[in-house]
């Protein structure tokens, strides 16, 4: 409660807006009863029109003022829990910002979602039943019951004994619901995450003759949520047929004691009549103020899990007086860099040690698993060295300013994520403020250029969502012309060029040498042919460094070199080199 009171303090105008809309509604509400007796005792019992008329008016008005602060208090809710909910949303989603890959993998991608989504949404019904209901309840309850005891003391004892079973009921549920509300809301989370891997890898289900299989799966864990939704629906559908029938025992009650009160000349009939108006109204808000209560748990789970996410401190952090300078860099060097996954066990790199200086080409070579990603990965700080020191002119890269980091590095991740926009948006997602000509150029040296420009819309045509519209080659195409745009100092190639074609490959990286000028260039790389002229090669096996220099000098000293470069090279080649 305390994580939704934070935020509500944001809006102070327009809470009390809405206290003075909840006590004005409350008053029309009860002042009416109150009218209506006098009406029947002093107008009716009279017979006096006049006063009748006047009473009627009185209505008339209060009842225009009601209807003003029941849209007024309409407003002032649905305003107050749609900008707190979009309060918490950008909150989170500022902080998820900030995330490593480290939480990321810790919360889940579909869980982040829910959270941001739906649990936000359960604060935002919550927080309006809570402005329109809550602050009014409490009023209304108050009000009735004053009234009913000054209309009728003795009528007013029969509603004393049902009250204590009211309230004992909602707190009974209340509890129980609070653990079906979290499980539910796990549920939530695998119901996302199933529909998330089904939407994106639909090709490989059906490929794979799939599809009944992963219905079964969706089928379950949608059933094991409809469980939790029904069990909760079933607890707080419980409360108001329990309510209903101690509200009709209390009526039949007070009727019978009522009637012999008005027979032996000590009760009016309008004072019977406001009674059980003030009755209705104190058995309503005590229903509604039931039914906030019930809701109470299922918000509650909502705000802990975005508050988990809110207090999340991120394993990468950026420094509090971070080196901002933009200098030309001169070197980056790796000094004994090992490193463990936060989740894992075994060293994934182990005392890796190379310098590159500016214009340098460095490659990266080794089979699958022998942790060249993982090696780039620690460059732009997804992940921090276990041991070991990375070091931009000597200057240890956990000391500059996150931004200015990574703004020096140009990434070309090895599955290439396009975004929902043109081609050109993709471009200029490395540089914002690239020229036409500045774009269209590192299309160009990207081998872009081509089939953008037999799109119909050329730079205009839209990609879709996850870039299904274009091939792989096309899409890595995309993202390395994205960083180029960039001008970054530092080039990061992770197998980049591997859906290209051979000779796409070569032009590529003919443009790209060109293009990077005194850059220091990291490329990892499965074909030999992509990396012969770098200024240096380190071939890594299971983490370690076992060879370091160009082709040549690799081929004769380091046999896992040789033995990759004889399964891609022919004869010639390797006997040329
Ligand atoms: N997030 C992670 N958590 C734990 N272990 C990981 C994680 N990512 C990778 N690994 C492990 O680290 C090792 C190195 O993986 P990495 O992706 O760096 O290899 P790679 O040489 O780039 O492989 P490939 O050529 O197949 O891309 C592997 O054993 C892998 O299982």
């Amino acid at each position: 409660m305390r994580f939704i009171l934070h935020y509500l303090g944001h809006y102070k105008k327009l809470i009390l807006i809405n206290i003075c809309s909840v006590f004005g509604f409350a008053l029309v509400e009860l002042g009416i009863p109150t009218i209506v007796a006098n009406m029947i005792d002093v107008g009716v019992m009279n017979q006096d029109p006049g006063y009748i008329y006047q009473m009627g008016l009185l209505i008339v008005v209060i009842s225009v003022v009601g209807v003003g602060g029941t849209i007024l208090l309409g407003y002032c809710s649905a305003k107050i829990s749609t900008s707190i909910t979009r309060d918490i949303r950008n909150d989170v989603f500022d902080k998820i910002q900030t995330f490593s890959h480290t939480e990321f993998n810790r919360f889940g991608i579909s869980s982040l979602i829910t959270r941001t989504n739906n649990d936000a949404f359960q604060i935002q019904l919550f927080v309006n039943v809570i402005l329109r209901t809550a602050l009014l309840t409490p009023v209304m309850l108050g009000l009735s019951v004053f009234l009913t005891i000054r209309t009728s003391l003795e009528l007013s004892a029969i509603l004393a004994g049902t009250f204590p079973i009211i309230i004992l009921g909602v707190v009974l549920v209340a509890w129980m619901s609070h653990p079906i509300s979290q499980k539910q809301q796990k549920s939530l989370d695998g119901l996302n995450r199933i529909s998330r891997e089904n939407l994106t890898g639909i090709r490989v289900i059906r490929a794979f003759n799939n599809d009944a299989y992963e219905e079964t799966r969706f089928n379950e864990t949608n059933d094991a949520y409809t469980d939790h939704s029904k069990k909760i629906f079933k607890l707080m559908s419980l409360t108001q047929p329990v309510f209903f029938c101690l509200m009709n025992i209390a009526m039949m009650l007070i009727f019978w004691v009522a009637s012999t009160k008005i027979d032996a000349g000590t009760l009016q009939i309008g004072k019977l009549v406001a009674f059980m108006d003030y009755l209705f109204h104190a058995m309503l808000s005590m229903m509604l103020f039931c039914s906030v209560f019930i809701m109470y748990p299922r918000a509650e789970v909502s705000a802990g899990r975005i508050k988990e996410i809110l207090d999340t401190d991120p394993l990468i952090k950026n420094p509090e007086e971070g080196i901002h300078v933009q200098r030309n860099m001169q070197e980056l060097a790796f000094n004994h860099v090992s490193f463990v996954y936060p989740d894992g066990e075994e060293k994934v790199l182990d005392d890796i040690s190379f310098t590159a200086k500016k214009g340098d080409m460095i490659a990266f070579i080794g089979s699958t698993g022998s942790g060249k990603s993982t090696l780039i990965n620690l460059i732009p700080r997804f992940y921090d060295v276990s041991c070991g020191s990375i070091t931009i002119d000597g200057i240890d890269i956990r000391n500059f300013d996150l931004s200015v980091l990574r703004d020096k590095i140009g990434f070309i991740p090895q599955k290439a994520n396009l975004f929902t926009g043109t081609i050109a948006d993709n471009i200029r997602f490395g540089n914002r403020n690239a020229s036409d000509e500045e774009m269209k150029h590192s299309a160009d040296v990207a081998q872009a250029a081509e089939f953008i420009n037999n799109k119909p819309l050329k730079y205009d045509d839209l990609i879709t969502e996850s870039g299904t519209n274009v091939s792989g080659g096309q899409k890595q195409r995309l993202s390395i012309a994205r960083a180029i745009v960039h001008h970054p100092q530092i080039y990061i190639f992770d197998d980049s060029f591997s859906a290209l074609d051979f000779k796409t490959d070569a032009i590529l990286r003919n443009r790209l040498k060109a293009e990077t000028g005194d850059a220091i260039v990291l490329i990892v790389a499965q074909r030999v042919s992509s990396i012969m002229d770098a200024s240096q090669i380190i071939v890594l096996n299971e983490g370690r460094m076992v060879g370091k220099g160009t082709h040549q000098e690799l081929l004769k000293a380091c046999p896992i070199y040789y033995e990759i470069a004889a399964s891609q090279l022919t004869k010639e080649e390797l006997g040329n080199a």
